[in-house]
């Protein structure tokens, strides 16, 4: 049987984990699923799960800005994600709520939220059974992957890019669905930074041993195969250890 080079897909050994982090619109979703479908790997959005959570939260009435009320009610939503990079997905008590995590709402909301100590220790839980139950290995992406849930990753990958490349990335998304306010953007994400980065419980953080990758300058595709290569070199390094 002949296999053209465009249809094979690339090969990684059995369980290998991939923690990619970093701030928002860095390019982590969009190269993590394009990374785990070339290499056979399964997926895991992180941030899905605080949005998911967050989601639950203001639709039960839970006031968000109040850790305590967060903290009592964090166990009760029951979230289970889907691990396909082809078809991400998400529930919540059974309901999915793919959609509606993206909204306005809940993107204002889930930094308090996701800073909530209670809230961090069952999501990391859960992420630590999704990420080693994966058999054919995964690629995580969130905040807190190499410093906190995933310390042992095969790979760690910190993603960054200037603010200004970040706001118009996220402002293109929104083009055409409606009014885009490109420094209103900019200044969001740039508030969400700081909470993530500055809150006491597993901040955003780049671990020692990640390898970091400015993706200011390059495109989505350039960004995949680079994270790609990166992988396939800590394979074959591990490789040659054993
Ligand atoms: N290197 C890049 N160049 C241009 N656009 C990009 C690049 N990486 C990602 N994008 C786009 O930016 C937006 C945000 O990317 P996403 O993967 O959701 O970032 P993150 O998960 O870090 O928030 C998406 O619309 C995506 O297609
Ligand atoms: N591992 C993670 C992942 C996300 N979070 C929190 C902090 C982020 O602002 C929110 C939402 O993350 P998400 O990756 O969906 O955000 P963006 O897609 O980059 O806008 O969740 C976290 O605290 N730890």
């Amino acid at each position: 049987m002949f296999v053209t080079v465009e249809t094979a897909a690339r090969t990684a050994p059995a369980a290998v984990i991939v923690a990619i982090d970093g701030p928002s619109g860095t390019g982590k979703s969009s190269t993590s699923k394009a990374v785990a479908a070339k290499l056979g790997l399964s997926y895991l959005d992180t941030g899905a799960q605080y949005r998911a959570i967050t989601w639950w939260m203001l639709n039960n009435g839970v006031d968000v800005n109040d850790p305590s009320a967060v903290a009592t009610a964090a166990a009760k939503p029951v979230i289970v994600s889907g691990t396909d990079p082809l078809a991400p997905a998400i529930t919540v008590d059974a309901v999915d709520v793919s959609g509606p995590i993206r909204t306005q709402e809940v993107t204002s909301a889930v930094s308090a939220v996701s800073a909530v100590p209670e809230v961090r220790t069952l999501i990391t839980d859960l992420q630590r059974v999704i990420a080693t139950s994966a058999g054919n290995g995964i690629v995580v992406e969130g905040r807190d992957i190499g410093t906190t849930v995933l310390p042992d990753a095969d790979i760690k990958i910190f993603l960054t890019a200037s603010p200004e490349a970040r706001a118009a990335r996220r402002s293109g998304e929104l083009r055409g669905k409606v009014p885009v306010d490109v420094a209103a953007t900019r200044e969001a994400l740039v508030k969400r930074d700081a909470a993530d980065a500055g809150r006491k419980t597993s901040p955003l953080a780049k671990a020692d041993d990640a390898v970091e990758v400015d993706t200011t300058d390059l495109t989505l595709d350039q960004v995949i195969e680079c994270v790609v290569t990166l992988i396939e070199g800590a394979i074959a390094r591990a490789g040659q250890q054993a």
